[in-house]
């Protein structure tokens, strides 16, 4: 029998502070969404009319080629307009991908009871942390997601730490991924400034990072609920893997001549990678590199998960425009923060689009 919550609040508390999440919400029986997951109309997803981001994906090998510039020039430009592409024959190895879709929805299968033990306050380690939706306490509409996050520190936390289903792959995963991150961030870094960053530099603005899976259930209301709500994310570039249900969204803006705002979907590519731009490195490149604005639609038929490694600058880094480049520019956009103080804003908001970013403006 489907259960009854009485209240909004009781529903909270079985979501929210007993740790059922989402899937324990979909095991009880329910059909149809509660009230508390339903978002205001102009939140809403329509998958009906929606085209697809139909742009090849690059081919990270042809980097060591004749064709290295052609490679470098397709970076560069996805990442100066939707700050989104997907890429292939990335360095890691196929079967991981594999692996790594199979232990999400190995953990998240597991009792309410068994992931709790992920939970803030009583997980191991405070870099461990399983949970619901984004921020439920500030949020009026939940996310219908469940999440397990999983910061580095270093190996050996790591495999202490992280939980059993999912811990070497999520290793491997972001060592692996980690190398084609630099390779990258080095690519964009030396376009913007036409030389290479001292060795300490890059490792303040790629010195923290993470793993998370995502557990999106399916959803008997797709049309009313979000996965994820729009909003970019606060580091320097993720690496995204998506399972092949689809779902995933990012905004065009007036950088892609489309002032309508119209959201693409970014199709899922077997073997594919998906990089995406975030916050830092919009701040860092004085706003020529675009953190892009993507949201998650969610599914009736199929649960789905999806993978991120969100590389972040060290929460001591001061992050701030580049010299070299305000020197160019002759005029900045952003101002110095200390990351820590960047983060905790983000997190101190639900979902809002790109204003996330308002935090690091500088005052006109
Ligand atoms: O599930 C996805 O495809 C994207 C998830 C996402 O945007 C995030 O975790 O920041
Ligand atoms: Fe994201």
């Amino acid at each position: 029998m489907a259960p009854s919550f009485s209240n909004s609040d009781s529903l909270y508390d079985f979501v929210v502070k007993d740790g059922n999440g989402v899937k324990g919400l979909m095991d009880s029986g329910l059909s149809e969404v509660p009230e508390r997951y339903i978002q205001p109309e102009e939140e809403r997803i329509r998958k009906v009319g929606t085209r697809r981001h139909n742009v090849p994906p690059i081919d990270l090998s042809k980097l060591k080629g004749p064709d290295h510039k052609k490679v470098v020039d397709e970076i560069v430009r996805a990442a100066e307009t939707l700050g989104f592409f997907q890429v292939v024959n990335h360095g890691v190895p196929l079967e991981l991908l594999e692996s790594l879709k199979d232990s999400a929805h190995k953990f998240f299968s597991l009792s309410a009871e068994e992931k709790c033990l992920f939970s803030p306050g009583v997980s191991p380690s405070t870099k461990v942390k399983y949970g619901t939706s984004f921020v439920p306490d500030k949020e009026k509409a939940l996310e219908w997601k469940d999440y397990i996050s999983m910061g580095y520190t270093n190996d050996e936390d790591a495999l202490q730490y992280w939980p059993n289903q999912c811990k070497e792959v999520s290793l491997e995963y972001l060592k692996s991924s980690s190398k084609m991150v630099r390779e990258i961030l080095e690519i964009l870094i030396e376009n913007l400034i036409g030389v290479k960053l001292e060795e300490s530099r890059i490792e303040g603005i790629i010195g923290m990072k993470m793993v998370n899976m995502n557990y999106y259930p399916a959803c008997p209301n797709p049309e009313l609920t979000v996965g994820v709500g729009r909003h970019s994310d606060m580091g320097t570039i993720t690496v995204l893997l998506q399972d092949g249900i689809g779902g995933l969204y990012v905004k065009l803006d007036e950088y892609n001549n489309n002032d309508d705002g119209e959201w693409l979907e970014i199709p899922p590519i077997p073997g594919a990678l998906v990089i995406n731009i975030g916050d830092t490195l919009q701040i860092l490149s004085n706003g020529k590199y675009k953190s892009a604005e993507h949201r998650v639609r969610t599914t009736s038929s199929e649960s789905r998960v999806s993978i991120p490694v969100f590389t972040f600058p060290k929460p001591t880094e001061k992050i701030g425009p580049l010299e070299e480049i305000v020197k160019k520019d002759g005029v900045t956009y952003y101002r110095q923060v200390v990351f820590q103080d960047y983060m905790n804003n983000f997190f101190a908001n639900a979902h809002h689009g790109k204003n996330s970013l308002d935090f690091a403006k500088s005052s006109p």
